[in-house]
């Protein structure tokens, strides 16, 4: 057989070299002459060196900077939502009705989904199971190699990940090493040839037979470069997939005070509030998460929803004991707050997110509503609120009150359609939640600032409210910004003094209760000292809410 070398500058040299040791090895090796034929034409195959030189600069660039990491791999969802936001418009605006085009493209489409199909990772072959011809006994052992990284987890500079991006454990029954945890996007990950539940036989060439992980470990620091790992595979099925799950977080975590992660450098730390992806759920305690929009693209461990939830419980069991003794009620919050699953929710002009002020009475929540209401007061409304009195001279029905009889608003209160109610002077008074609906029907932004504990039945998949938490400011600069502004205590009925220092203590106090019992719940916080900038921060909120796709519950899109 003659050997023709590629002439024309894209011929591979490893290639060339495994053609080289085909022709000279050609006879020791018992195959048919067709067979070698075969072997040695692909070898030479313009296609496969066009391959290989894809291949290659993929990796180098992979290497070089990682400027390959997606930054989502959603492409193709969140093009169905732009175009979902875009057809009410393309008959009004020609950009609109462009770019709506745009995106209704077959092969604007092919090559987001191929995008987002690489970048989940869902491009590796799946092959037929190879048949079970071996001997029982004997094992496959597989041979990787992973360069050691030193690239850190979660931009902390001194948090070096577990160096090869998989952590290793002792097996419980037999006593060997074997891969307890292989990270998301760590190299072990991205070599897709190191598995959950693999034994480890030798690293860099030395036996691990019978050391521990931490011998192993040693091992593994002392290397530089490339590390070599002779494994023994565990069960092939164990590859997952990455998941999609994106989790607002309702605690604080932090590996470095947390005393069970079972590997300190792994974990992921992270705040009350930041949205997480979860990769992987695999283990019933620890999971997988990275932050959102972190271009880092490695994983870390953070306590899975069962564990916490173990957590909170047993925190307040223990609360409980001590409630014994100090009598305070904190403990009696009803939610076990972990994660809540979220979605990006895109704004929809024809039915614009209530605005909810959430805040202890007298904070300033009605003023701020007023403002805003004075400002703009064709784009702003409040529900009118129910009354069971009647109405006065020059009152009119549906503007000051809905004026309704009392059997008709206890019934319409006993069927839990009322957001808030009570009674003053023998009369009751309350909002509805159905004046609410129609507001945000009418295409209008609805402000409204009940008392906290309406809060449960406004955050439904209905209303989609947007929480803003008014937090009042600490004693000192409350007290002076009110008798500043000369404020009239909300606390007395005839409204004729300022607060006393009693009644700003009250609105602290009950400031604490309500971040306790509904912190995980607000969108955002505004704290009330100076009053033109709380009132600024507030627009700013509104102007997001109508032009930036926000996190919400992913229940509200079911
Ligand atoms: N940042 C501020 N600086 C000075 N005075 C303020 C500020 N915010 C509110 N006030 C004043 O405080 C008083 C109480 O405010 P408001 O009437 O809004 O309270 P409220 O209705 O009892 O409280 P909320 O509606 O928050 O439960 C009002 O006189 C208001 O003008």
């Amino acid at each position: 057989m003659s050997i023709t070398m590629e002439q024309n500058g894209v011929f591979d040299p490893a290639l060339a070299g495994l053609l080289e040791s085909l022709v000279g090895s050609r006879d020791a090796i018992s195959a048919s002459k067709e067979e070698l034929d075969f072997l040695s034409n692909l070898l030479q195959s313009k296609e496969l060196h066009a391959l290989f030189k894809v291949y290659n600069s993929i990796v180098d660039r992979v290497h070089d900077d990682r400027r390959c990491s997606p930054v989502l791999s959603s492409s193709m969802q969140i093009t169905l939502d732009v175009m979902e936001v875009l057809l009410p418009r393309i008959s009004l605006s020609d950009t609109s009705r462009q770019l709506f085009q745009l995106l209704q493209n077959p092969h604007i489409q092919g090559l987001l989904c191929a995008h987002d199909a690489v970048a989940q990772k869902d491009y590796l072959p799946r092959l037929p199971e190879i048949p079970q011809e071996m001997d029982e006994d004997e094992e496959t052992i597989k041979i990787v190699q992973l360069v050691k990284s030193t690239e850190p987890l979660d931009g902390e500079p001194d948090s070096a990940e577990p160096i090869v991006g998989a952590t290793i454990k002792t097996d419980e029954e037999n006593g060997k090493i074997i891969i307890a945890r292989v990270m998301h996007g760590g190299a072990a990950d991205r070599s897709g040839l190191i598995n959950v539940g693999d034994e480890v036989c030798e690293v860099n060439g030395i036996n691990v037979e019978g050391k521990s992980p931490a011998d192993v470990l040693q091992i593994l620091q002392h290397s530089e470069g490339t590390i070599t790992f002779k494994l023994i595979p565990a069960d092939p099925k164990s590859g997952a997939r990455e998941s999609k799950m994106k989790v607002r977080a309702h605690f604080d975590f932090n590996t470095d005070v947390d005393p069970y992660i079972p590997c300190k450098e792994a974990g992921l730390s992270f705040s009350k509030g930041e949205v997480l992806h979860i990769v992987s759920q695999d283990d019933p305690y620890w999971w997988q998460a990275r932050k959102e929009g972190d271009r880092n693209m490695r994983a870390g461990l953070i306590p899975s929803k069962a564990l916490q939830e173990r957590k909170i419980i047993h925190e307040r069991l223990s609360m409980a004991d001590q409630k014994k003794k100090s009598e305070s009620d904190d403990y009696d919050r009803e939610d076990i707050a972990t994660y809540e699953e979220v979605v990006k929710l895109y704004p929809r002009p024809e039915f614009p997110r209530p605005i909810v002020l959430i805040g202890p009475p007298g904070v300033g929540r009605n003023e701020l509503k007023r403002r805003i209401m004075e400002l703009n007061p064709d784009k702003y409304h409040t529900p009118v609120p129910h009354t069971s009195r009647s109405p006065r001279p020059g009152e009119v029905n549906g503007k000051e009150y809905n004026f309704v009889s009392r059997e008709l608003m206890e019934e319409q209160i006993a069927r839990g359609e009322f957001l808030e109610f009570g009674e003053y002077k023998g009369n009751l008074y309350g909002t509805s939640l159905e004046s609410v609906k129609s507001i945000i029907r009418s295409g209008l932004t609805c402000i409204i600032n009940p008392h906290y504990q309406a809060l449960k039945m406004l955050r439904t998949p209905d209303i989609k409210p947007y929480i803003i938490y008014i937090k009042p400011p600490p004693f000192d600069v409350l007290k002076s910004t009110r008798n500043g502004a000369f404020a009239m205590s909300t606390f007395d009925e005839t409204n004729s003094r300022g607060f006393t220092d009693d009644e700003f203590n009250e609105i602290l106090r009950s400031s604490k209760r309500i971040e306790f019992l509904y912190d995980h719940w607000f969108d955002e916080i505004i704290v009330n000292d100076d009053f033109k900038l709380a009132l600024e921060q507030l627009l700013e909120a509104d102007h997001k809410l109508k032009t930036e796709p926000l996190w919400a519950p992913a229940s509200w899109l079911q």
